[in-house]
């Protein structure tokens, strides 16, 4: 997926700035940022579902303005809010949309996939939150995608749920799938993603792998100690040499942790908002 110089206005505001991506083939790639930092715009012109004011955009090798049907049948898309087919049973609504798909997935190997076994003869309407978004993921690889946008995915799962969820995304990517996803959970993307972006003001300010954002991992670093004296906490960019020094008479520095700026205070840095 190439994105270059895209743009999108609503009326005299812009809320997309001139945004560039790569995202390759079998990546798992997280997009972050604030309320309205322009995700949401952003992952839907890549969908097809929004014109974009300007920019070149090709997703799947296509123009998503311009795509048709066989190109739709290759994404796979779980947006904030489903569509609703509430009268449907589980099962029922993940054979119906197969029948959209060319080469889908057994729908019985999604509701396993998804974790909804013994909701799979239930009323979509009877589903739980969490449930209900475990739906939407299913629907959503029901058509065996090449590329799955996934908007906020784990917003209501229980901790469990979401470390499964977790699982079933890295599955996907093993298989080749590309997945782009929104979220707000720093773990998430830590733990998920190749490469994550940080969208604010619709602009991309920072772009790399988890652990090297921002220039993460040559940040200053804290040292805590604790001696005779008391509790110790000092910063610097050379937390050996410091280590070093501290212990050079031999003795044992008592609860001693060197830590980094954890990817949180990093993104909370990029967008201004650190305390
Ligand atoms: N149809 C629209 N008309 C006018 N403004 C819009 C429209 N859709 C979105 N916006 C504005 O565009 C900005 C970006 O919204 P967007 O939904 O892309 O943000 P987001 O990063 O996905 O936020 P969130 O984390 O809250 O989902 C917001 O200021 C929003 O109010």
């Amino acid at each position: 997926m190439e994105v270059r110089g895209l743009r999108k206005d609503y009326g005299a505001s812009t809320v997309v700035a001139g945004v560039d991506l790569d995202i390759r083939q079998g990546e798992i790639f997280a997009l972050l940022g604030p309320n309205g930092a322009g995700k949401t715009t952003t992952v839907e012109i890549l969908e097809g579902h929004r014109r974009r004011t300007g920019g070149d955009v090709r997703v799947l090798g296509e123009d998503p303005g311009r795509a048709g049907g066989a190109w739709r049948a290759r994404i796979g898309i779980v947006l904030q809010s489903a569509s609703d087919s509430a009268e449907l049973t589980v099962a029922e609504s993940l054979r119906h949309f197969a029948r959209y798909y060319p080469d889908p997935r057994d729908p019985e190997e999604v509701v396993r996939l998804v974790g909804l076994e013994e909701k799979r003869n239930a009323r979509v309407q009877t589903l739980s939150g969490g449930q209900r978004r475990r739906l939407d993921v299913a629907l959503g690889i029901i058509g065996r995608p090449e590329l799955l946008f996934l908007d906020e995915p784990t917003t209501g799962f229980d901790p469990e749920v979401r470390r499964k969820f977790w699982t079933l995304i890295e599955l996907l990517a093993a298989e080749g799938t590309t997945i782009l996803l929104t979220t707000h959970y720093l773990d998430e993307a830590e733990a998920l993603a190749d490469r994550v972006a940080v969208l604010a003001g619709g602009r991309v300010v920072a772009e790399g792998t988890p652990a090297t954002l921002g220039g993460r991992a040559n940040a200053e670093a804290t040292v805590r100690w604790t001696d005779a004296r008391g509790a110790h906490e000092r910063r610097t960019p050379r937390p050996t040499s410091l280590v070093n020094e501290l212990s050079a008479g031999g003795g044992e520095l008592g609860g001693l942790t060197v830590t980094r700026p954890s990817l949180e205070d990093t993104y909370l840095d990029l967008i201004g908002e650190r305390r």
